[in-house]
């Protein structure tokens, strides 16, 4: 398993991260455990806060915490002075309770619901990002309202085919549920529409193309676009946007396959294009947002499980499994991720076996990894898989009620749990037997 951030092999042959011994994070958390590497969170963050501060363009940075949403990530997020996404009520729930200034919050989604748009109101957030014609009505008349204004992009589709890790995850195409599409004319039409909305201030447009994507070229494209699309809007409707929001999407390491750029580079790539295509469209160059989720949490994740049972069948092949799966990591049964892992109690002892680890679900799909090289494991051995920051405890749910693990973030040798082990009264806390089933005879 390639070792990210600090994660390292220690003297007794375990795997530590964060100056944390995983033997010792058991003892202390117990199996399955989410253990983020803080150092390497914070290192990610800062290298776009460098990248675009080199570039001389007025920026924001919005950590896309669909990623990985919990108090303590978009307490960090705020003190490394990125901006945040947020696309629900509960993501926005979740910042406004950890003291995210909600000036530097964007709020996206293809179906805000009238709550959620009050909510957000309210909260005096920063942006919205209206994604339909229905939502720039629906803004517009709560706002009225309220007696309130607000600042919008626009999210356009900038018809560009991105090469995303799996088809579910490529949005900047026309046939999209996302945004207005600029190649049929509605992204012209809702500029239009927005101008005439009394409390809506048109700030500029979005553009993500879909994620974990690894060249430059899509969205140079996507920036190449947006400029034409910009400069028809300045001709025809004197309007200029003063903020280009390219969305997320850049590609980390998952397995030895993968090849993503230096986060410098995206930007590099990113910055470069606007200077390029948006010279002399107006009197200066917008500014650029961008909304990495993955490439700030994805690297910084291991999740550690227990090894149990196992089966072989002889001519086929061995199945191990752990005391996690789908629950915790749905990705691999979703989009067919491939992921990477170590015994991390006995890191340093060769591979002797090809393995297939399978989680501990009902379903023949819980599988995490098909065919890893592993040392022979035994139950009760400790199994890290690699890169589950992004999109595992986001995505994580109690199929078949098994409670979702716990969270650590691990710097300088400290753990420090930022989300509790679900209990079992967890699990039935909103559960609620109507006192006409209750009181039922019970039949035999
Ligand atoms: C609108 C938007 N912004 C940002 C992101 C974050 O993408 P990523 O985690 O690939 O950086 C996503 C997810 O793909 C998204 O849909
Ligand atoms: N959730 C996805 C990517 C889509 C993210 C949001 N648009 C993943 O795990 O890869």
């Amino acid at each position: 398993m390639f070792l990210h951030g600090t994660s390292r092999i220690n003297d007794a042959g375990h795997l530590e991260i964060g100056g944390c011994d995983v033997t010792e994070l058991k003892a202390e958390y117990g199996t399955p455990l989410y253990i983020m590497d803080e150092q390497l969170i914070r290192r990610r963050c800062r290298e776009y806060m460098d990248a675009f501060a080199a570039s001389g363009l007025g920026f924001q940075v919005a950590y896309a915490s669909k990623a990985f949403s919990v108090m303590a990530m978009c307490r960090l997020a705020d003190e490394e002075g990125l901006s945040l996404d947020v696309v629900s009520d509960g993501e926005l729930y979740t910042a406004l309770q950890a003291g995210f200034p909600p000036e530097r919050i964007h709020f996206h989604g293809n179906n805000k619901t009238p709550f959620e748009i009050e909510m957000a109101l309210d909260a005096g957030i920063g942006c919205f990002v209206v994604d339909n014609f229905v939502e720039l009505d629906l803004l517009q008349a709560i706002a009225a309202s309220k007696r309130v204004n607000v600042n919008i992009l626009l999210r356009v589709t900038p018809g560009v085919e991105a090469h995303a890790h799996h088809a579910y995850a490529a949005t900047g195409q026309t046939d999209s549920k996302f945004g207005f599409d600029i190649g049929n004319g509605t992204a012209f039409e809702a500029v239009q529409q927005s101008s005439a909305k009394e409390n809506l201030t048109l700030l500029g447009v979005h553009s993500h193309i879909g994620s974990q994507i690894f060249e430059t070229e899509g969205f140079e494209m996507a920036v190449e676009r947006v400029a034409d699309f910009a400069r028809r809007v300045k001709e025809e409707l004197n309007t200029e946007f003063s903020v280009v929001n390219l969305g997320g999407g850049f590609g980390i390491r998952y397995t030895e396959g993968d090849t993503p750029l230096h986060v410098s580079e995206y930007v590099a790539a990113i910055t470069g294009a606007v200077k390029k295509f948006f010279a002399g469209i107006g009197a200066k160059l917008p500014e650029i947002w961008v909304e990495p989720g993955r490439s700030i949490v994805g690297d910084a994740g291991t999740t550690l499980y227990t090894v149990g049972t196992n089966k072989t069948i002889p001519g086929v092949r061995k199945y191990v499994a752990v005391d996690g799966g789908m629950g915790d990591n749905p990705r691999p049964a979703l989009y067919e991720s491939k992921y990477e892992a170590l015994l991390a109690n006995r890191a340093n002892d060769p591979a002797v076996e090809t393995v297939s680890i399978a989680g501990k679900c009902c379903e023949s799909g819980d599988m995490l990894i098909w065919d890893v090289e592993l040392p022979e494991t035994k139950s009760g051995d400790l199994l890290a898989v690699a890169c589950t920051g992004a999109y595992n405890y986001s995505m994580a749910s109690n199929y078949n009620r098994i409670a979702r693990p716990a969270v650590v973030f691990v710097q300088n040798g400290q753990s420090d749990l930022v989300v509790k082990r679900e209990s079992h009264s967890d699990l039935i806390a909103n559960d609620i037997v109507p006192e006409r089933i209750a009181k039922q005879p019970v039949t035999k």
